[in-house]
């Protein structure tokens, strides 16, 4: 069966997100407020900004196809129980890194099939020069990052022997890091890095980092997309407990177990997380 997304769909929403990715680095370039949310996370004009771009590209392109963004995601679950297939967006993941004007933020735009992310793209203005980074993932399909304008297929890398050279783990610069310590307190030889938002799992796809674990709450949204980029190329994002694949939209919370992303399983990880 051919996939949902085309390559000429494909190419219209990665023209798309890059248009909105503009409107966003406009405003992290000329400043901007910063409100608080009910939760006490931060929002800024961008956000909305993001948001209503992303909508109107994706209501225009595929108008039977409903939209979830972090934005307005008051959609009761009785009536998304009922989407097959639906787009799922966060507008701007990584608000605190754009607030702190580091660069670290990504817009991503997921789509969802029967729980399953198949297809995303994860977009950081800011990273990497004019233009930005672009991840592209399709599950059982092509993966590759464009930059600067030019496309070039990923993968996850083989775990290296550890004593030969250091694991690469990636962490967030603020969530979750006594869990964080504890796990690579377990590991082998390895060296830790931060940076913000859905870029940790991005790294993993390209192969830049082996393990991502996220023992701290995000939200189906925040990794949804980069979840599509990281299995089409390669890895996995498995739930911290059982070692599953993540699914969206099995509940009524959109909130995600703990997790970790991995380019491969491999024993000596799974037991390290076994010990915390
Ligand atoms: N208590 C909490 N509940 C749900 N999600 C949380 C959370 N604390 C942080 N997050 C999520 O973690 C993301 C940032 O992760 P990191 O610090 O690794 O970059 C935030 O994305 P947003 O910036 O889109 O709000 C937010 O969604
Ligand atoms: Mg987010």
């Amino acid at each position: 069966m051919p996939h949902f997304v085309t390559n000429s769909l494909r190419a219209r929403l990665i023209e798309g997100v890059h248009a909105a990715g503009r409107e966003v680095l406009a405003i992290y370039q000329r400043g901007f407020s910063v409100e608080t949310k009910d939760d006490d996370s931060p929002l800024t004009e961008a956000d909305m900004a993001s948001h209503h771009a992303l909508v109107a590209l994706l209501e225009d392109l595929t108008p039977e196809v409903p939209v979830l963004s972090e934005e307005s995601a008051e959609v009761p679950y009785a009536t998304r129980q009922a989407w097959q297939r639906y787009w799922l967006v966060d507008p701007l993941d990584g608000t605190k890194e754009f607030v702190n004007k580091n660069g670290e933020f990504t817009l991503n735009v997921a789509l969802i099939d029967d729980g399953v992310p198949v297809f995303g793209i994860v977009h950081a203005p800011a990273v990497g020069g004019g233009g930005g980074s672009t991840w592209v993932g399709q599950v059982g399909g092509e993966v590759f990052k464009i930059s600067q304008g030019v496309y070039a297929n990923i993968q996850v890398r083989e775990l290296p022997d550890p004593e030969a050279e250091p694991w690469k783990v990636v962490g967030s610069r603020r969530h979750g890091a006594e869990a964080f310590d504890a796990f690579c307190a377990a590991l082998p030889n390895h060296e830790c890095v931060s940076i913000g938002s859905s870029l940790k799992l991005c790294w993993v796809a390209e192969g830049k980092a082996d393990l991502y674990p996220r023992l701290a709450p995000t939200s189906e949204w925040d990794t949804a997309a980069a979840q599509a980029v990281v299995t089409a190329a390669g890895g996995e994002v498995l739930n911290a407990e059982t070692l599953e694949p993540l699914r969206c939209n099995q509940q009524e919370s959109v909130l995600n177990p703990f997790f970790i992303v991995c380019g491969q399983r491999d024993a000596r990880w799974e037991n390290a997380l076994r010990a915390i």
